[in-house]
């Protein structure tokens, strides 16, 4: 029986048919390499097996049982554990939250003993990375070898492997090819996609070779030359040189720096001259990176560097004499995913493309754009592609097509050819060559020294921050460059891989801030107090708690669709049509009055459920969907009480005024509502669900989470909640009235994003959201107490939003600029 079994598998896209009728065996114990070109289709047949892409065609089998309809929760329940290409999981989550969320139940820690169990587990695979960190704080590197800890820890029956060690130093991937080996010494299946034959040699014994979504050749890779392998891959037999280095001895220099230093580099002195290519090398977090950041000034730094003897400083400058960088961080700092081919391409080459520098062209565009995507073998369906749909290494050559237009005076490259296939690397290397021929000068960052020995004309070695050793082209091998790196960094080699920071211990999520903000309106009500006592009498009290409770219960509905990434601009309708649905049940006996809630609480929810299907069916934006649910709510308000009316007895209205020592029972409610709202977020998984959904949403999939029913009910809870704050706002007026609760809205938003939420989803706390509503009805009633008019306190809470959205932008930029420092040191 065989561990892993794909039959016929068809996968079409628009334009492509990424998988076509393909056979996948890979057998208990053994380690089955996938090969192909870029594009060929092997992330899309691991993303079957997976169930992170639904085939159209085809069987699934895992030890022998088969799934018709496989997806990442259950594929992982079943033993089957995948490693993404780029690593799918939630930056708004902390290393432990992702465990939780990705680990099946049966091996699942619980949620009190996550931070430990995840500390242990990473110890002992000989990590070292705190769990406390979130996921957006960690480097590439760390985030690929979270994933990779996170699937072993499933102990899976089946592991793939999507060019795991494209992100990896070679330290990194002796440490991963260590645990290969030992599960599949004890029966795991192992399935490893990766471009590099030397890897394939190291780790595999049998492989599949894929090319235009089918299966050109399977075997054991002992019975094949890397010729033949290369010949399999590529279709053709190919020309493994690289191309000629040519005499440099009469070029000018074109950049000179002297004496570079900043965080984790320090005395780089270097000249490139016309038509050079130097490499940077050195086992990884050595300074390099930085170094070459520096060069294209992105990174703060001292010391001098000009380009034909201009001395530049800063990223605008660099750019204005002609120096062009190419990130290594291809999704996060490179591409426009969602724009075409054509426009990622011709991104920097807008006044080239267009009439008079203003108006771009069609035809121009294409003209200059077409030849360099046809040059570098671009695989899309067509210029216009979304370029996020192309396969990595495809995006990888979009961006060099991008570079090789501008005819840059300097190009810095991280990583040239990472995720890069055997054919297209050539291509790329006789980009870079040919650019360089005409005068560029080109200095290449790259982790493969086979690349650096056969691309480069100098390779400055990196150790510590500092240039260590300068190899010219007589003294220019593989050999030497691994030597020079390794010697260099003997203790860096010899250790994990270190991260050296620390997260915060964060607190279950937002008490400080709750508690900051609670601290707040204790200080802006004492301090009113004292102006005016009867502030504090225990009718305003009660008046305030009441306006507390509405505006809180709503705000906790907006903060669970905000977590999503979504937003509910409907709920002030919703607590118009609550508050008339209820009134209708107000005028008969007070117990009728609980059927009114049941109904105001369905009619809510029903709402909600219309917001959630517009979205996740229709795809309507959040936006559009929720503000027509709302003038819909809202009309039928209308309808149901064109005038106010429903007016609530006398016993009604006092059984909706009961206070639990002074303070009303509403409020009470809407606190247990927060705190089990908090809870829930915070320790359950369908929390977890909702926050890795607003994260990333493709993330979030690949994770196993369920996003369009995890949206679907964020909406739903929040028409149910709003709907509530409805009800609570009738408990005050005690009068059904349809023009009440639009105010709610724009409130509801400001308390969630005061209360520290981000509104592009992923954060929130309903604890500083419960605080923060009453916080600003605080401020409300203060500024009334103080005389002051109805437009200060719409000041007031502009001045807190817009303060609120500074704070994280500030404090992420301070962490970012403490993360680079940390991962150069
Ligand atoms: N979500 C998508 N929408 C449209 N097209 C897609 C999508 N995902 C993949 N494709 C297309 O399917 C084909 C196969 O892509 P896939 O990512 O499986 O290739 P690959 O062999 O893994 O390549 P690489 O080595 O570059 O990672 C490509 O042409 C790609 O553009």
């Amino acid at each position: 029986m065989s561990a892993l079994q794909l039959t016929g598998i068809v996968k079409r896209y628009p334009g492509v048919r990424a998988l076509d009728g393909v056979d996948l065996t890979v057998d208990a114990g053994e380690v089955h390499a996938v090969l192909g070109e870029n594009g060929a289709g092997k992330s899309t047949l691991v993303g079957v097996a997976a169930g992170s892409v639904t085939p159209d065609e085809g069987r699934i089998a895992v030890l022998g049982r088969e799934y018709p309809a496989m997806t990442p929760a259950v594929a992982r329940e079943h033993g089957l554990a995948l490693v993404y290409q780029t690593p799918a999981l939630a930056g708004s989550l902390t290393v432990a939250e992702s465990m939780l969320l990705l680990l099946p139940e049966q091996v699942r820690p619980t949620v009190g003993a996550a931070s430990a169990w995840t500390a242990e587990h990473l110890t002992r695979l000989g990590l070292d990375i705190d769990p406390e960190l979130l996921v957006s704080e960690l480097t590439v590197r760390e985030a690929h070898l979270v994933e990779i800890a996170a699937a072993l820890a499933t102990d899976p029956k089946v592991l793939v492997l999507d060019e795991p060690t494209e992100a990896l130093g070679p330290d990194e991937t002796a440490w991963l090819f260590e645990r290969i080996r030992a599960l599949a010494a004890n029966g795991t299946a192992v399935v490893y996609i990766t471009h590099r034959i030397p890897e394939l040699r190291q780790i595999a014994q049998r492989m599949t070779v894929m090319r235009d979504g089918r299966v050109v050749g399977t075997g054991a890779v002992a019975d094949h030359t890397d010729e033949q392998i290369v010949e399999l891959i590529v279709g053709r037999s190919l020309d493994t040189t690289f191309p000629d280095k040519p005499d440099l001895s009469a070029a000018a220099p074109v950049l000179t720096v002297d004496s570079l230093g900043g965080d984790g580099f320090d005395g780089i002195t270097v000249s490139v001259v016309a038509g050079e290519i130097v490499g940077f090398a050195g086992v990884e977090g050595n300074g390099q990176r930085q170094a070459l950041r520096a060069l294209a000034g992105l990174v703060r730094s001292h010391g001098r560097v000009t380009v034909r003897g201009r001395e530049i400083s800063g990223p605008a400058a660099a750019a204005r004499h002609g120096v062009a960088f190419l990130s290594g961080k291809r999704l996060q700092e490179a591409v426009f995913g969602d724009l075409s081919v054509r426009e990622n391409v011709g991104a920097l080459q807008l006044s080239r493309m267009s009439v008079l520098r203003t108006v771009l062209t069609g035809a121009r565009e294409r003209a200059l754009v077409a030849p360099a995507v046809e040059a570098l073998r671009v695989k899309a369906a067509s210029l216009e592609t979304p370029v996020g749909t192309l396969s990595g290494g495809n995006q990888q050559k979009v961006l060099l097509a991008r570079a090789s237009l501008g005819e840059p005076t300097v190009l810095l490259v991280e990583d040239p050819t990472q995720g890069v296939d055997a054919g297209a690397r050539l291509e790329i290397y006789r980009v870079l060559r040919e650019l360089a021929g005409r005068g560029t000068a080109v200095v290449v960052l790259s982790t493969d020294a086979v690349e650096l020995e056969g691309l480069c004309d100098r390779v400055l070695v990196f150790s510590r921050g500092r240039i260590q050793a300068e190899l010219t082209s007589t003294s220019l091998s593989e050999k030497d460059i691994t030597g020079a790196a390794v010697l260099a960094t003997e203790e860096t080699v010899a250790a994990p891989p270190v991260s050296g920071r620390r997260g915060r211990r964060r607190l279950l999520g937002g008490e400080t801030h709750a508690a900051l903000v609670f601290v707040l309106t204790l200080l802006i009500g004492g301090a009113t107090a004292v102006h005016s006592p009867p502030f504090l009498s225990s009718l305003n009290l009660g008046l305030l708690l009441l306006a507390t409770a509405s505006l809180a219960l709503v705000s906790l509905g907006q903060l669970v669709v905000v977590m999503t990434g979504g937003i509910d601009l409907s709920v002030g309708s919703v607590v118009a049509l609550s508050v008339v649905t209820a009134s209708f049940f107000a005028t008969g006996a007070p117990a009728l009055f609980g059927l009114g809630v049941v109904a105001a609480l369905a009619v809510g929810a029903v709402v909600g459920l219309v917001n959630g299907l517009l979205v996740t069916r229709v795809s309507l934006p959040p936006v559009v969907a929720t503000l027509v649910t709302s003038i819909g709510a809202l009309g039928v308000a209308q309808l149901l009480r064109p005038l106010p009316g429903g007016q609530a007895g006398d016993t009604l209205l006092a059984a909706l005024g009961t206070t639990v020592a002074g303070v009303p029972m509403v409020f009470v409610v809407v606190v247990l509502v927060a705190v089990a709202g908090h809870a829930l977020v915070r320790r359950a998984q369908m929390g977890r669900a909702l926050r890795a959904t607003g994260s990333d949403k493709v993330s979030a999939a690949r994770m196993g989470v369920a996003t369009r029913p995890a949206q679907l009910l964020a909406y739903v809870v929040a028409g149910a909640l709003a709907a509530g704050g409805g009800i609570a706002l009738y408990a005050q007026t005690g009068v059904g009235d349809a023009s009440v609760g639009q105010a709610l809205t724009l409130a509801s938003v400001t308390a969630v994003v005061l209360a520290g939420a981000s509104i592009f989803g992923g954060t929130g706390s309903a604890l500083a959201t419960l605080c923060t509503a009453l916080f600003l009805q605080t401020i409300t009633s203060s500024l009334s107490f103080l005389s002051f008019s109805l437009a200060w306190q719409y000041w007031i809470q502009g001045i807190l939003v817009v303060a609120a959205a500074l704070v994280p932008l500030i404090r992420s930029r301070r962490r970012r600029r403490a993360v680079v420092a940390l991962t150069t040191a």
